[in-house]
């Protein structure tokens, strides 16, 4: 280990340093227009930030997207997340990473609320496509050149990132933008962060960590096991899992590890790489998550399931989807690797067919286009969210975690010859096939709400996605002991297939905990059964609602107060 820390780079910058080396030149950046300077054109996305529409600058003509802003909560002010995000995308310029190019402003009219705080857009430029909307698009078939194209240039992006210390956190096909003019962008900075430790270097994976973070991060389908196992000193490796990820989707064209829960999610990470052992991830019996976990032994299908693909691919894919987050190829070596230096060679950008625009919510169009192809063999019973229980899911004799649902691209889990599998009511809940909601995915991790002291005194500060430590208290952990279960991305299998709930049916703000508290968007309202379900005890959990209180008291003790 000391000449892996050996090879790597020297001091980190503090972000100040950071901020001074990178600032872009002032006119790269407008500064904040109005929102009449824009002419809105329809909604793209939905995201948990934010809202995203396409619209056309006045001026110019040039179509750009607007990501709106939401404020959860008034009183809170403009949220950090996206403080950051702004922040960050400010700082970066890279031809594979979205640039920020203004911020737009959207006043109350006086006649409405002027009362209200204004609404505030971040303006990008637009792009054709995100690459789940277009993989999910039957028209779309990739090639292989288009395939190395795509890749190549997430992975030059990455290298940009992580070469200037900052880690995305949130890689997944739907946060990467995609023009018709062939250029691949890393975009969706919500999660995004500054670390310190050295930056990767040839030949030397991803290392070992220097401080601690929270590990709530990444999207479940493309959160790599050291993270389901809660590291905290985790490294740039946790992008370079999700890049394995999204190359697999490529190649098959659609999610490769469709967990339907965290435990779910170790379970075909295993089937498809093999179970952990002291030579493919060491350490990793004491991770905490890790301590109480016994896999059933089996050796990973990954080199049979991309077979077709050619040995290239498969030794990429391999490298990227390492358990070993010390020794995963780290994004300078990718760029290396044989599989873009053999026949076929990636396409040039300009040489990519163009597509009819795919984005988040196109994807029910592509749908109902799907659905009017022969139906798929239907089977099994609603499953209705995780499987619970200690070592839920291992040594269940799953072959590979993969659904053969035809028209779908996510998997159902039952071509995996699941010991139960012929028996849909007596699979587990994740095991059982899920009704049309396949194209949502599981939701980012929530907002955790203290900071926390980290082993070596330091704070994984200013992060807005501080672990929560004393939450999930009476769960149990992915090994089912009493570590607490941090499986935050539960899906809801009820609603329509990408319908997320009207407004009108989540609870009233006043009800719910504070949003960093909430689980997931659920189509059913909060109620106690979900507080205990993820651990959390009413008389604690609404710092601000104390606040509140506390501050209506001493308002109403106010002699002015009473006077009126
Ligand atoms: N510049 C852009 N051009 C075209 N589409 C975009 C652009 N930016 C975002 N989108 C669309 O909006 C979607 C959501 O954007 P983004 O990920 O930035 O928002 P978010 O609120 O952080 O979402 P999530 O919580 O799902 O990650 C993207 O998947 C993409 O379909």
């Amino acid at each position: 280990m000391a000449t892996m820390a050996a090879a790597y780079g020297t001091e980190a910058l503090s972000p100040r340093a950071f901020a001074v080396q990178h600032h872009r030149p002032k006119d790269s950046f407008t500064g904040c227009s109005r929102i009449s300077d824009y002419e809105l054109m329809g909604k793209l996305g939905e995201g948990t930030f934010g809202e995203v529409h396409k619209a056309r600058t006045r001026q110019t003509g040039t179509m750009v997207a607007l990501k709106k802003i939401i404020m959860h909560n008034e009183k809170d002010g403009f949220p950090i997340t996206a403080l950051r995000e702004i922040k960050l995308l400010k700082l970066l310029s890279h031809k594979n990473v979205l640039r920020l190019e203004d911020m737009a402003v959207e006043h109350h009219s006086k006649i409405t609320d002027k009362r209200k705080r204004p609404i505030m857009y971040m303006v990008t430029p637009y792009m054709d496509h995100d690459l789940s909307g277009l993989l999910d698009n039957p028209s779309v078939h990739f090639t292989v050149p288009q395939t190395k194209c795509y890749l190549f240039q997430l992975l030059q992006g990455l290298r940009y990132l992580h070469d200037n210390r900052i880690l995305h956190r949130d890689m997944k096909a739907a946060n990467l933008l995609i023009s018709n003019k062939g250029i691949l962008q890393i975009a969706d900075f919500g999660l995004a962060r500054h670390y310190d430790g050295p930056v990767p270097k040839p030949g030397a994976g991803g290392g070992d960590g220097k401080r601690e973070y929270t590990s709530l991060v990444v999207t479940r389908w493309y959160r790599p096991p050291e993270l389901l196992m809660f590291l905290k000193k985790y490294t740039t490796a946790i992008d370079m899992w999700g890049v394995g990820c999204v190359f697999g989707e490529m190649l098959v064209g659609k999610p490769i590890l469709a967990g339907e829960s965290d435990v779910h999610q170790l379970e075909i990470i295993f089937d498809l790489v093999g179970s952990p052992t002291d030579q493919t991830m060491p350490g990793w019996k004491q991770l905490p998550g890790g301590e109480k976990l016994t896999p059933r032994s089996r050796p990973g299908s990954l080199s049979q399931r991309f077979r077709e693909h050619g040995a290239d691919a498969v030794s990429l894919l391999k490298q990227l989807l390492q358990l070993d987050w010390r020794n995963r190829i780290n994004a300078i070596d990718a760029l290396e690797h044989p599989y873009f230096k053999t026949t076929p060679y990636p396409a040039r950008p300009e040489d990519i067919p163009h597509f009819e625009d795919s984005h988040e919510l196109d994807r029910r169009k592509f749908h109902d286009r799907k659905a009017a192809l022969p139906p798929a063999p239907q089977g099994g019973t609603v499953g209705v969210g995780a499987f619970e229980g200690p070592n839920a899911g291992f040594g269940s004799g799953n072959g590979n975690g993969y659904g053969n649902r035809m028209n779908g691209r996510y998997p159902n889990h039952q071509g995996g010859g699941h010991r139960n599998g012929e028996d849909g009511g007596r699979r587990p809940a994740w095991a059982r096939e899920q009704p049309r909601h396949e194209h949502r995915l599981p939701p980012r991790p929530p907002l955790p709400e203290l900071p926390i002291n980290t082993r070596d005194g330091a704070m994984d500060h200013p992060d807005p996605y501080r672990e929560r430590d004393r939450a999930p208290r009476n769960a149990r952990g992915a090994g089912g002991g009493n570590r607490p279960d941090v499986d935050t991305y539960i899906p809801s299998y009820r609603g329509g297939r990408d319908e997320r709930p009207p407004r009108e049916d989540r609870p009233p703000r006043e009800d719910r905990p504070p949003r960093e508290d909430r689980p997931p968007r659920d189509d059913r309202r909060w109620d106690d059964r979900d507080d205990r379900r993820h651990g959390w005890d009413r008389r604690e959990r609404d710092y601000d609602d104390r606040n509140r209180v506390s501050k209506t008291r001493s308002r109403s003790r106010s002699p002015m107060r009473a006077r009126r």
